[in-house]
């Protein structure tokens, strides 16, 4: 290969509607995705109801969840699918929500995907203790309080279960500019660790998924700038490209299946080695409020 050969990077996934596992393999089962009406969660979600899986999608706003709902019932070999409004940071809801999960589906969920989570750019010193507790309370104390009620009600019955919680590659590295996030799920990182032996005795097995640059429509508008800041996504991953939603939608569904049964108090990293990149010398420092054209300190 010369040095005016293009270079291959990492294959581009299978088309949409491609699946590894057979077909039917969730026939059956009720998977619960927070924050299925939007983004990644829905991709999840989709892939799940292509193997048969019913599903219960879970969010704070009905004009995400509706269209989700219409769209995700038209995958092919689908089984049911339903939407509870909630905020996960509401305890009590979350309890109705699993009744009502029961009441319409005749099970409880048989899969909870935590996918919900709150983010937004800030430099540190410009956050605001409510901006810190809005990020926090919603992508950890929300996690463990959807996961503490999933985890209840199976000890209860006495039936198995899996957990996957959506974490973000910052939870080992530090997210300069994100300080709230990469705490957040730092915390779910060890959430996941903890629960996943706790619970291994009573057939609930837990574990986290994390993608990597995937983009899609319904990021939200601070990330979306952010990321148009930087021209050419794929040429600055390893893999010369960035992911497809479906990536994580097929992890998650191969994390989930009997075949991954062994597979606890893991996170699997889904994102071309990106996490990994370290130059020999690195680019010159730019401080965040730079990189997020904040402008000069005010307090
Ligand atoms: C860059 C390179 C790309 C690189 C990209 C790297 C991505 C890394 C991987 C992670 C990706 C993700 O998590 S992506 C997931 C992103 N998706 C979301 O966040 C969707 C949900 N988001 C939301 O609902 C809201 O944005 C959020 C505020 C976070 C939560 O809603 P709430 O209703 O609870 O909160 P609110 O009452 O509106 O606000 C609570 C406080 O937060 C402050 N706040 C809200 N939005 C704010 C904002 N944009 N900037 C500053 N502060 C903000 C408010 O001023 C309030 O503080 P006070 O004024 O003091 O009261
Ligand atoms: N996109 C990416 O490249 C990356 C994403 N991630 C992680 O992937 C996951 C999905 O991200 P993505 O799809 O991009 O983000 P989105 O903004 O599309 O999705 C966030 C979802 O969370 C729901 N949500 C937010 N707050 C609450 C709440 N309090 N209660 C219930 N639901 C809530 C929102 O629905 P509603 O507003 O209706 O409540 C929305 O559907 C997150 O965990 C994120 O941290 C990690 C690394 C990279």
């Amino acid at each position: 290969m010369d040095s005016t050969t293009p270079l291959p990077g990492l294959s581009a996934p299978p088309p949409p509607g491609a699946h590894a596992l057979s077909p039917g393999s969730y026939d059956g089962r009720l998977v619960l995705v927070t924050g299925g009406g939007t983004g990644l969660g829905r991709a999840v979600a989709a892939e799940f109801a292509r193997l048969g899986a019913s599903l219960l999608l879970v969010s704070r706003r009905e004009e995400h969840l509706a269209p989700a709902r219409a769209e995700l019932a038209k995958v092919p070999g689908a089984g049911p699918v339903t939407s509870q409004l909630c905020d996960i940071r509401d305890a009590d809801r979350i309890a109705e929500v699993f009744d009502a999960a029961v009441a319409a589906h005749g099970r409880l969920p048989d899969v909870l995907v935590n996918n919900a989570a709150a983010n937004f750019p800030v430099p540190s010193e410009d956050m605001t203790p409510n901006g810190w507790r809005a990020v926090v309370d919603i992508t950890l104390t929300g996690t463990f309080l959807m996961t503490r009620e999933f985890g209840r009600r199976h000890l209860a019955e006495g039936t198995p279960g899996s957990v996957i919680a959506v974490g973000a590659s910052y939870a080992w590295t530090g997210g300069p500019g994100f300080a709230h996030s990469a705490a957040a799920k730092a915390g779910v990182k060890s959430l996941v660790e903890s629960l996943a032996v706790e619970w291994g005795p009573y057939g609930i097995q837990v574990n986290g998924l994390v993608p990597g640059l995937m983009p899609h429509e319904d990021m939200t508008a601070d990330i979306r700038t952010g990321l148009d800041r930087a021209p050419d996504p794929d040429a600055r991953q390893p893999a010369l490209r960035v992911g497809a939603p479906r990536e994580l939608g097929w992890a998650a569904t191969f994390l989930a299946s009997p075949y991954a049964r062994f597979i606890s108090g893991h996170t699997l990293v889904v994102d071309g080695a990106n996490w990994q990149r370290r130059d020999l010398v690195n680019a010159p420092v730019t401080p965040v409020r730079e990189q997020l054209d904040r402008g000069p300190f005010a307090p």
